[in-house]
């Protein structure tokens, strides 16, 4: 195992590196990915990742092919079928790397030493090395040869939605970084912007970032808010809606269709509109409910932070990797065997107003996870912007997995990094939720509120509205989704 980069650095750079985060001007992007026409992709791994961003770069004009594993070959696995019913070329390491200007590492961050080992010898002098995320540079310390490039291509969203972006003829923001060890000839940033303008990254926007920025941010938004928060949401609201004589049916499908048109409120306009389509006294409420989430879970989110930080997170999950994922699968498992994973979803009708009205608790949730999740990385020197597309821009999209096939298809989707964090998260902070849990009724979970009228105390919702509206997640997602819809209207 190699040395923790990141704590090998003086603090200088340490601080420099985490603070790397521009948001690009559409017209960096006047070039498309015409500097990588005619040139040879070969991507490592077709899963979530792969398949999707190879599909994208494919109907952009891009030579894409994949080099697989002999053993996933010969067994005409997933990865092989995914490749071939597209189309791709698909072949050995030996057939394609060779060829390849530049290798896109897709697999699990679990392998990436191993396939980095086995592919580097076989790349060519001068080649570019790709990656989704950058654990096996920043946590792991891989060494690449020093006439390779490294860059980094990260969608900030799972695979699926890469895709499904695309077709609507439009992308997902995407962050690229150069590693700062690794540009010999210093066109990296050159051949990391043509990669997110090949999968439609460009048309959503990009952040020029670093692969220390990217990894310390990436983590903790998918152990927190992202996944973790949303898989103990579901899992503690619909134990207690049933606890509360709530039919189960009822209950499994306001939390596996809730997450996804909750947090369609924030698509449109953030915290301050999911909280808008309450009543007002239901607005209150879930404000009040938040705030004392936030103030039982703030310590929790900071542990995981300080821990991303430190390196003591990823070197657990590599002790894990060496003990065969026992943690991991033992998760996994525990989660399959959840009251709400196994409870069959009934096929009433819910409108979408009732989602939000007898989801209180879940909209408050929402707005506790986003908010820590976003003011935990800004304070530990995380850029505003990255921190806001760890946060509240990406809960949408993992919420839209929930709605497929409930935790299953969340933590299929996800990476098995993201997956270890989101268990991690679920164990520590269900117990801290427990006397919360037992204090709450069905009015804020699976009936809404039992009021006469929709009266409030005027100050009382101006204040409110205001602490809403001028959250820091807010001011920089008024920015960000204004340039989002700007660029909609270009495309
Ligand atoms: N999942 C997501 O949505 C996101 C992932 N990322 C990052 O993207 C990268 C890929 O993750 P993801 O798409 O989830 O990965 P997947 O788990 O979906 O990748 C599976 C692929 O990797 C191959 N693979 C597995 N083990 C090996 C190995 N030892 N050697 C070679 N190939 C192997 C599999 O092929 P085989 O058939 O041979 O097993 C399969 O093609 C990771 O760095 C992740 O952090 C970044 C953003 C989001
Ligand atoms: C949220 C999890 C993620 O970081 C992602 C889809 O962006 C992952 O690692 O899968
Ligand atoms: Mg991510
Ligand atoms: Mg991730």
């Amino acid at each position: 195992m190699g040395q923790n980069y990141f704590n090998t650095l003086p603090l200088r750079v340490q601080l420099q590196e985490l603070g790397k985060c521009r948001f690009m001007d559409r017209s960096e992007f006047a070039n498309g990915c015409d500097i990588l026409k005619g040139k040879k992709i070969v991507i490592v791994g077709c899963g979530s990742q792969g398949l999707n961003q190879g599909l994208n770069l494919r109907d952009s004009g891009l030579d894409v092919s994949y080099a697989l594993r002999a053993e996933a070959i010969a067994e005409k696995r997933k990865s092989w079928q995914n490749a071939t019913e597209n189309g791709f070329t698909v072949g050995t390491y030996e057939e394609l790397i060779p060829t390849a200007d530049v290798v896109m590492n897709l697999t699990p961050d679990k392998q990436h030493t191993a396939v980095v080992n086995a592919v580097m010898p076989l790349m060519k002098e001068g080649a570019c090395l790709d990656y989704a995320h950058g654990f096996n540079l920043v946590e792991e310390g891989m060494q690449i040869r020093k006439d390779i490039t490294v860059v980094m291509m990260c969608p900030k969203c799972p695979g699926t939605e890469v895709r499904e972006e695309y077709k609507r003829g439009f992308g997902v923001p995407t962050l690229i970084a150069v590693h700062r060890e690794n540009d010999p000839n210093g066109n990296g940033l050159e051949i990391a912007k043509a990669l997110a303008s090949g999968t439609g990254g460009d048309r959503a926007g990009v952040l020029e970032s670093s692969p220390i920025a990217e990894v310390k941010s990436d983590l903790m938004g998918e152990q927190t808010i992202l996944c973790g928060m949303l898989q103990t949401g579901s899992i503690l609201c619909f134990d207690k809606m049933v606890e509360e004589g709530i039919d189960p049916g009822y209950a499994s499908k306001l939390i596996q269709y809730g997450w996804e048109t909750i947090t369609e409120g924030l698509k449109h306009g953030g915290i301050t509109h999911m909280m808008d389509r309450l009543s007002n006294p239901a607005k209150v409420k879930a404000f009040e409910l938040a705030e004392e989430l936030k103030d039982i879970m703030r310590a929790l989110y900071e542990k995981h932070q300080d821990d991303i930080m430190s390196g003591h997170f990823s070197k657990t999950m590599m002790e894990d990797w060496a003990n065969d994922d026992k943690n991991l699968l033992g998760w996994r498992a525990a989660t399959a065997e959840t009251a709400f994973e196994k409870a069959e979803t009934g096929s009433m009708d819910i409108s979408e107003q009732e989602y939000y009205d007898n989801g209180i608790l879940m909209v408050a949730m929402v707005k506790a996870g986003v908010e820590l999740a976003y003011e935990t990385m800004v304070a530990a020197g995380i850029k505003d912007e990255s921190a806001y597309y760890e946060s509240l821009h990406e809960t949408p999209l993992i919420a839209n997995t929930i709605a497929r096939k409930k935790l299953y298809e969340m933590n299929v989707v996800i990476s098995d990094t993201a997956e270890y964090g989101c268990y991690l998260f679920d164990h520590a902070c269900k117990p801290l939720l427990k006397d919360f849990m037992s204090k709450v009724k069905t009015d804020v979970i699976g009936k809404g509120l039992d009021v006469k009228d929709n009266g409030v105390d005027n100050q009382q919702l101006i204040a409110i509205n205001s602490a809403l509206r001028n959250h820091p997640v807010e001011v920089i997602g008024r920015k960000l989704r204004g340039y989002m819809t700007a660029m909609k209207k270009i495309v």
